[in-house]
Formats: structure tokens, sequence, C-alpha cells
């Protein structure tokens, strides 16, 4: 009780401190407020409760009032695109869309996505996705999100929610919290430390809140012993109370697993509803919290907040004002009556040619000048020839890779294979074209030796863990490329002198065997990148544009390098606490194979001039909540800045980034942390300066003793370079 009441009103501060805006949460809570007044207690029930799984044409939907002008609500994934419609886009994954580490992509790509969600008359979309954040590198879902770094996937949040929500749609941040494996999801533990919880999982969240997330989707797993939906410390005390968060939470579909507790623990919406997964009629809500508020289980205040929340939430985006009709129905192909997807396939292409990470380029092998001949090799190189939908889901790996497999998917209106966008371009160039388009290591190698060049396509798939394909249940078995890729080439590195290899991959694999190989030149990493596949490799491949995606995660030698992976038991202690991937290699002096923000260029930069101008006092951050966390949180402490110039000979794009080392006084931290990245467009010649700006988060860690973030008395040090491992310049700041 005393948290709901601590929770009322850290949320009418946090609504106060937000509403500036024209449709703020001020506003918006004034609005629902209004609206609750006329609603009975069955309607107030109806909005937080789903109607049952294919109940409604969307995945999730609500009960409609009939006293005030209110929807029944459409809930719909996913983090990339509109499941189950179509026509819809099918943009790159969320891992791509860091991999970019490009705000504006990041944020274009949201206000695409929330354009064709409002089109279709979705009023929230279920996403975007920072749990998992890919602690294990085996993970099912962790292409979902952005990155293995907190502060890079909390960036891709904030632009994405932004840009979902300036087109009109609520945005769902998901999975909260430590949701890191699909093996035993719904029944196991995570229990993770103080520490760890802030400044890893939660961190991308405090991003999310702070960009005026509409709501939050609970986890299936149990945090500390306690299911995530169901935590009074995990939902009322951390995202209510301490992030300030305005909206609502919903739970996963079937996370739900009391009515009267998950009330009282902040659940304010159950998904999908009856049935799901469940004997029929079998519900929490529903009729039940309506008898639980009547026998005092469940305090009215407590049910009038949840409405509220909900309605606030639907205020916020104007959702109120003639907002379209849903428009199509998940359960019959998905048929629309209009088409949303406007111009949204560039949007893709840039997406996803940006993303794309250069690992090798050995003789300058790329990028590809008119080749004589060509020979594309591995089945990734072609579409499923059943189609590129033909698997429910995403639920097989036929054919080229281009998003993962679940929930976290949509429809490929059409899917450009690489060897189909290469055709077109050999066509324009008099290239003789050798297929091979089978994983046979046979018919490779007669292929590869019948060209100059030889390009092969190999993958590696993961999702979630209601679909298992080839023997992989959601997350990776291992962290080979599939289909015999070592194997495949092998075969075509011993037929051709000149191999290129392009990856298709959810996560790191392991290289080694294909680097061990010295007829292959080059690795182009690719990623999962949606609809424009073929025709975003061949910009990068053939030069139009040169190549700037780095990596959001670290690819090691070996697996144990890592430290982390999924494991079978029903509890994960999250023993690597703060060292997870780069955090991990530099404490340990590991050496990764390719490190997390490493990529190449056609071009070379030089970094110079780095330049300090932080001034912070040490102690903790106070001040009100505001949606986020405490306002100080947030305050700017100065800048650090580079100039950076392209010494090289063509146009290209370099992502400069800052790492920070804390000072000694700081306990058992990670020896550098990312903390501020830009990325600058530069023409041959060009210099200009890459200025990262500090708040005092940047600067803090989570001290467990006075439950704040502290920003530690000391030396700071600063790194900035091209890459966690390549620095290129290092300073100093002092914090007294
Ligand atoms: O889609 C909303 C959220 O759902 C969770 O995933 C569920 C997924 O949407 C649903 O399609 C799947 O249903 C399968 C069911 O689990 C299985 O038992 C049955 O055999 O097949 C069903 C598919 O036809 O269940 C998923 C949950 O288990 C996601 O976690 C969440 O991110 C989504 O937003």
């Amino acid at each position: 009780m005393q948290n709901l009441l601590v929770s009322a009103l850290a949320l009418s501060a946090a609504a106060d401190a937000y509403g500036a805006g024209a449709a703020g949460w001020d506003a918006a809570y004034s609005k629902a407020q209004a609206a609750l007044l006329k609603l009975t207690q069955t309607e107030k029930v109806g909005i937080a409760t789903g109607v049952g799984w294919q109940g409604g044409p969307c995945v999730g939907n609500t009960y409609a009032p009939s006293s005030i002008d209110y929807p029944s609500l459409c809930l719909q994934d996913s983090p990339l695109g509109i499941r189950y419609a179509n026509p819809v886009t099918a943009f790159p994954a969320g891992i791509n869309a860091g991999a970019t580490w490009d705000r504006s992509l990041l944020y274009a790509r949201g206000a695409a996505m929330g354009e064709e969600a409002k089109g279709l008359g979705v009023h929230v979309q279920l996403g975007p996705a920072a749990g998992p954040l890919g602690k294990n590198p085996d993970g099912g879902r962790n292409w979902e999100g952005f990155s293995v770094d907190p502060y890079l996937s909390g960036v891709g949040m904030e632009e994405t929610i932004q840009g979902m929500q300036d087109s009109g749609v609520q945005a769902c941040a998901k999975h909260w919290l430590g949701n890191e494996q699909e093996h035993n999801r719904e029944t196991m533990s995570s229990n993770i430390g103080d520490r760890a919880t802030h400044e890893l999982y939660l961190w991308p969240f405090m991003n999310a809140v702070k960009a005026n997330v509409a709501s939050v989707m609970c986890s299936y797993n149990k945090l500390n012993g306690t299911w995530a939906c169901e935590s009074d410390a995990v939902l009322n005390e951390l995202l209510k109370d301490e992030l300030g968060f305005p909206g609502y939470v919903m739970s996963d579909w079937n996370a739900q697993h009391t009515g009267v507790n998950s009330a009282l623990a902040g659940l304010d919406m159950t998904m999908p509803g009856s049935d799901f997964n469940k004997p029929p009629g079998s519900i929490f809500w529903g009729p039940n919290l309506v008898e639980a508020v009547a026998n005092g289980s469940v305090p009215q205040s407590r049910l009038d907040d949840m409405a509220t929340r909900i309605l606030a939430a639907w205020y916020l985006l104007g959702q109120d004002q003639g907002y379209p009709e849903v428009t199509f129905r998940s359960w019959n192909g998905g048929k629309a009556t209009v088409d949303v997807t406007a111009d949204h396939a560039s949007v893709v292409r840039t997406v996803a040619r940006d993303s794309i990470a250069l690992l090798k380029n050995q003789e300058r092998a790329l990028p590809l000048r008119k080749p004589k001949s060509l020979a594309i090799i591995g089945q990734d190189a072609i579409v499923n020839p059943d189609g590129p939908n033909a698997c429910v889901d995403r639920g097989c790996n036929t054919g080229t890779l281009a998003m993962g497999w679940g929930s976290g998917t949509a429809e490929f209106p059409y899917l450009v294979a690489p060897l189909d966008a290469i055709k077109v371009q050999a066509q324009k160039d008099g290239t003789k074209i050798v297929e091979s388009t089978t994983d046979s290591t046979t018919a490779a190698a007669s292929a590869a030796a019948a060209a100059d060049t030889a390009v092969v396509f190999i993958n590696a798939d993961a999702g979630e863990g209601y679909i298992t394909v080839e023997g992989n249940a959601g997350d990776r078995n291992n962290l080979d490329p599939w289909h015999n890729g070592n194997e495949l080439v092998k075969s075509v590195a011993a037929a051709n002198k000149n191999v290129i290899v392009v990856v298709h991959s959810v996560g790191p694999i392991i290289l080694e065997t294909i680097l061990a190989q010295p007829s292959v030149k080059a690795i182009v990493w690719a990623g999962l990148p949606g609809q424009e596949s073929g025709n975003a490799l061949v910009d990068v491949m053939y030069g139009s544009t040169s190549p700037s995606g780095k990596l959001p995660y670290t690819i090691a030698k070996q697996p144990s390098d890592y430290g982390a992976g999924w494991n079978s038991a029903l509890v994960d202690n999250f023993v690597e606490d703060l060292f997870i991937d780069y955090r991990h290699f530099d404490k340990n002096g590991i050496a990764p194979r390719y490190e997390f923000g490493y990529g190449l260029s056609y071009t070379t930069f030089n970094y110079s001039g780095l330049a300090v101008s932080v001034s912070a006092t040490a102690g903790p951050s106070n001040g009100p909540i505001v949606p986020g966390g405490a306002e100080e949180l947030f305050q700017s402490v100065g800048t650090i800045s580079v100039i950076v110039q392209n010494t090289g000979e063509v146009a290209g794009a370099e992502v400069a980034q800052l790492y920070l080392g804390l000072p000694d006084s700081a306990p058992s931290t990670p020896p550098k942390q990312l903390r501020g990245f830009q990325k600058l467009n530069l023409q041959p010649g060009e210099q200009r300066t890459a200025t990262f700006e500090l708040t005092r988060r940047d600067l803090s860690y989570w001290d467990v003793q006075t439950q704040k973030w502290l920003v530690p008395s000391g030396a700071f040090t600063v790194y900035v370079g091209a890459s966690s491992r390549d620095i290129r310049g290092d300073g100093k700041f002092t914090v007294a």
C-alpha cells in the first residue's frame, strides 16, 4: 500500500514535471482523469484486460467501453515492422539499426514504422526491445534489440521511440527486465545484482522513459525470485518510482501468474487475456479483478491508476483525434485495405547499407571494380524458393537471412536477394556471373574455380523459443555459421584465390576457420538487413557508398572468451556482473577477434585536437523524479570533442566513439564504457568536429549503499577513437 502511494506521488510529480509540451503527460492526465469519472467499474477493468488470443484483429486487443469514446485498443508486434499484416515494410532488425550508430537513421526508421502502424490502425506497436540486452552472445532474441552496450541500446530506444511516437503510435519498451535467454524463459529466475541491474539492464529503459514511451512490457522471467510481472520491486519501485514512468505496464503474453498480486505489484494491463495456453475461460482479471476490488483485495485507487495510465497514454499520443480504424486482421493473412508502405523502402535500404560493417579488406578486394567474372555461392544468396514468408513467423532458415524468427518479425512485401541485386550490377559492368546457390561444397568449389572472384554467403539464425529451427530452440546451439558454412568457405577458398565472405547473422559468429583461409580477402558483415538486403549490399560492395557500420557487439576468437552464454538451469545468477561483452574482454585482457565498435571504411580517418571541458561535482544526483529518473541525472556537465579528418581518396562516414574510465573511487568498474558517439560524413580531405555532450548519468555509477547514482571523485580517463580498442586520443578530467 505504501508503495502504491509513493507510486502515485511519483507519478503526479513526473507528470507535472514533464508536461511542458503541448501533448505532455500533464495534459494527458487531466483528460484521462476526466474520462475516468464516466467509466463503470467493469469498463475500467475492461480497458486493462485483453479479450483473449485471436479474440480481435490484433495480437492484443482490449475491451471497448461504451460510456466514453475510446476504442478496443489494437496492440501489434513488432520491433521491425507490423506483424501479420500486408503489405507492410520489413525493416532491418534492431541490431542493424544499432550497427549504424546513426541517431537520425534510428529516428527515421522509428518514424517510418510508426507511420505504418498508425496507417493500419494499430494503437500500440510492441517495440522497441532493450531486453534481452544480449549478455549471452547465443541468446535467441538479441537481434531484436540494438546492442549489448546499454548506452548504444539506450540511444536506439530513445530515437526509435521518439520516431514512432512522433508518428502517432504508442511505443512499447520491452522486455522489462532480465529476460536474457529463451530456454526456460517462463520459469527461470534472473538473479541480478543491484549495480548490474542499474548500470546494464535498466539503463536503456531510462532512455525509453525519458523519451515518454507510452507503455512497457514486463517479461516472462522471474527477477531475483519473483515474476517480473508480479514484482513490486521491479514494477512499482524500479519503473514507476525510480524512473518516474507515467505510462502503463502490460504483461508479456501469458506472463501474468496471479490476479491480486500482479495488480498490487504495478501491472496495469494483462495480455492477451483468457485462453492463451491455458484452460478455456481462465483469466486473472476481467470479472475477477472487479471482484477483487469489491472485496478490498485490490484498492479502488489501484484500479483507477491502471485505467488512468492507459487512457493518459492514449491521449498523450493524440489518438482521440481521428485515429484510423484497424484495417487488417492478423488471423486471415493480414491483408490490409490500405497501403501504408509509402517510400519506406528507401529508409530500409539506407539503414541496411549503413549498418554493414566491413571486417576485413585485404589487397583492396573491395570495392569490386567491374570484375570480369564473379562466382556467387551459397543458399544465403537467394530467396527461399518457397517465398520469403514461407515459414510462419520466419521459423526456418532457407534462403537469404534478413530477419530472425518469432514474434519480432513482419511479412516481407518482397525480399531483394543478394544474387539478384548483384546480377543487375553485373549486367551494367559486363561481368559474367557463375552461380552455385546451394550449400553443397562440391558445387561451390566448381563455381569458385570458374571465376576471378568468389563471393560466398553464409548465415546464422536465432529467434523466439516457441519455434525450434534446425534444432535451435530459440537460443543458438553454438556460435558457428549454419549449414556447414565453415566448410563451404573452405571449399571455395581452396578453389579461388580471391574470396569475399558475406555474413548474415543474428549476432557474433566465430570466424577463425574462415580467417585461416589465405584466399579469404574480405569479410562483409551484413546482419539482418530486411527487405532491401541485396540492394544495400551492392551499394557497399561496389563502392557507391563506403561502409560505415560498426559492430554493436564483440566477435570473439572462441565462445568461451565471452564468459557468458544461455544455460539450462532454472536460475541464472548473472555472475558476469558488470562485465559483459567488451567490459569482460577489457577486464580480463582477452584479445577479441573484432572488437565492439569496429568496422573498416574504404577511406581513412585521422583524429586530432582532443578537447575536454567537463565540470561536475562529486556526489549523488537528486532533484525531482522526471520521466527517466532523478532530474539532475540528465543535466549537462560539459563536452568532449575531437577533430576527425578524412585522409583518404573517397568520401566516407566515421563513427567517432567516446569511452570513459571512472576513477578508482568507483569500486570495481569496467575499464572503459561507451559514453558518446557521433557519425560524421566526410569528403576526402574534409575535417569536422565530433562533439560528445556528457550528463551526470554518464559519469555515475549506481551506489548500492545510498541507492543513488553517484559521480565519484578523482581522475576520469577519456578515450576517443574508432572502436573500443582503436583509441586515437586520450585525456583526463578531474572531479573534486
Ligand atoms: O505478440 C505479442 C508478444 O508475444 C510474445 O510472444 C508470443 C507470440 O506472439 C505468439 O505468437 C506465440 O504463440 C505460440 C504459442 O506460444 C505456442 O504455444 C503455440 O504452439 O504457437 C503459438 C504461435 O502460433 O507465443 C509467444 C509467447 O510464447 C513475445 O514474447 C512478445 O515479445 C510479443 O510482443
